[in-house]
């Protein structure tokens, strides 16, 4: 995912806000060129509060904001309008180009050119547009996408989860409480699951100790989203002179790519003796083993800290709200009746959907997403230019009152009974929408619907500490150590 790179980091400044003026024609529809104008007004914002600097835009300019006068980068235009961003996403043509990451493409088509290959080349999802993007696309969304693509691995899933639930047990302090350092064990619960859909690999995560060579893999993915804020929004030297950011992010990289290479490798020599089931297998017999690779690289890349995020924060959220953790746990009771969890087990417990999509609602991991306009496009009634990055505050949607009934109240309710809830279908898109939607939605949603069931089976969880705030660090994440205390059931 190209996390839209704006929020993909910490400490960065939006150098300037500048506020659209109406066009000339407000209320036409077929608004001249050249009527996409702006007020400059200066403000220095940090990237790490970038969710309440973007609530405070949608208070003071209204529907949509322009930002301008970032070095080395186009015009965002800031939307917080559902149904513009509906028109907007429903306007899609073939192959949607998201705001690229220059820094992610130079390190794919010119320093690592060997493997990437050239820009029209085998490069991936991430960082990648047009027909290459599109190409490689529709062969692993077929596989990824497909129904029932992900439900065939509950049992591997499960079996993660399982060993998460009993490593959680057994590091718990004398108070029952969890570690400071909770969260690197929820990535590494992350990337253990991922492994084994990905590859069929167990990568012994839970074992392993610093410098480890899973801890190492979850030490730069975590590397590669700080520095990509940075390097996006900051004045791109790194475009002139290598800067330290710049060779922390490319060592960080190099360690992603060789680790996940390793895995492949040994993943695709297994599937050659074994015949093992693994996505990377499905997608070998579906497009090849270059692909293969490829598509397991970008999946580790940004399928790791997403996910661990937001199991982190819909823990911690249900730790707030045991009247909420009850009413999952006798779902979860009535459905399993104290056998193991099966594939489509969850397809029974709406209520446990629900209360994942009313975190992500609240607290999104990514808290917006954007698109770069392949053509002149009337947003708000204004005529923004080809180029501009669109950027879509699904945060901000999702928490306005304009949107959702009780917006900042935790109603997981919201999601089932309809009619008692309005809202609009696209103010809270958590995973994007259409043809470049998330690609890992499916497998990110078992795992998360799996975890959360198995720790509500096994402990209440409560928290007796300062509530924690949220901040972009580099997910949209709780700030401070989640100590949860777990109390066997
Ligand atoms: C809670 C977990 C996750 C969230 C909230 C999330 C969110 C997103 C978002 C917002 C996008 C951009 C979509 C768009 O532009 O419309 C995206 C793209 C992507 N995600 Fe995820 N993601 C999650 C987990 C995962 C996982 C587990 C994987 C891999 C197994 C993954 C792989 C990808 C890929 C490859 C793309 C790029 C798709 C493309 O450009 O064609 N994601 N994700």
């Amino acid at each position: 995912m190209d996390t839209t790179a704006p929020w993909g980091g910490t400490g960065s400044q939006i150098l300037a806000s500048y506020r659209i003026k109406p066009n000339d024609v407000p209320n036409s529809r077929m608004v001249a060129k050249g009527t996409f104008r702006a007020h400059p007004r200066r403000g220095g914002y940090s990237v790490e509060h970038v969710d309440k600097v973007c609530l405070s835009l949608r208070e003071k300019y209204g529907k949509c904001v322009k930002m301008a006068g970032l070095l080395g980068r186009p015009d965002m235009l800031f939307v917080f309008d559902a149904s513009e961003v509906e028109r907007v996403f429903r306007g899609e043509d073939a192959a949607p180009h998201r705001p690229s990451m220059p820094s992610l493409m130079y390190y794919k088509h010119t320093l690592r050119k060997d493997f990437f290959g050239a820009e029209k080349d085998c490069g991936g999802v991430i960082a990648v547009h047009g027909d290459s993007w599109s190409a490689f696309r529709t062969k692993v969304s077929r596989v990824a996408l497909s129904t029932g693509a992900a439900a065939q691995y509950t049992n591997q899933v499960g079996e993660v989860a399982d060993a998460f639930v009993n490593r959680t047990r057994e590091t718990r302090n004398k108070d029952l409480e969890t570690p400071h350092d909770f969260l690197n064990e929820v990535h590494k619960w992350s990337l253990e699951s991922l492994g084994l859909i990905a590859l069929d690999t167990r990568l012994g995560c839970f074992e392993s100790q610093e410098g480890s060579e899973s801890q190492r893999l979850i030490d730069a993915v975590n590397t590669f989203f700080l520095c990509v804020g940075e390097l996006e929004l900051r004045a791109p030297w790194w475009r002139i002179y290598p800067t330290t950011m710049f060779k922390r992010y490319v060592a960080a990289l190099d360690t992603i790519l060789s680790v996940t290479l390793t895995h492949v490798d040994r993943a695709l020599k297994e599937c050659e003796v074994n015949g093992s089931k693994s996505l990377l297998q499905d997608l070998v017999t579906a497009a090849g083993p270059r692909v293969a690779a490829v598509a397991a690289l970008d999946m580790f890349l940004v399928g790791i800290d997403t996910t661990s995020n937001a199991v982190a924060s819909t823990l911690y959220q249900l730790s707030l709200r045991p009247d909420v953790q009850e009413k999952l746990h006798t779902e979860i009771t009535n459905v399993l009746k104290d056998r193991p969890l099966k594939a489509g087990d969850v397809n029974q417990m709406p209520y446990l959907k629900a209360c994942i999509k009313e975190v992500l609602r609240m607290y999104p991991v990514v808290i917006g997403n954007g698109r770069q306009l392949k053509k002149d496009t009337v947003i708000c009634d204004y005529n923004i230019p080809k180029g501009t990055q669109v950027i879509f505050q699904h945060y901000v949607m999702g928490n306005s009152e304009e949107y959702f009934t009780n917006a900042s109240e935790f109603r997981p309710e919201r999601w089932i009974q309809r009619s008692n809830y309005q809202h609009h279908p696209f103010a809270s898109l958590p995973f994007g929408f259409g043809k470049r939607m998330c690609l890992g939605r499916r497998f990110a949603e078992l795992e998360m619907h799996v975890i959360i069931c198995k720790m509500v089976q096994a402990f209440k969880m409560e928290y007796h500490h300062d509530q924690l705030d949220y901040h972009v660090h580099p997910m949209y994440t709780p700030n401070g150590p989640i100590r949860l205390k777990l109390i066997e059931r």
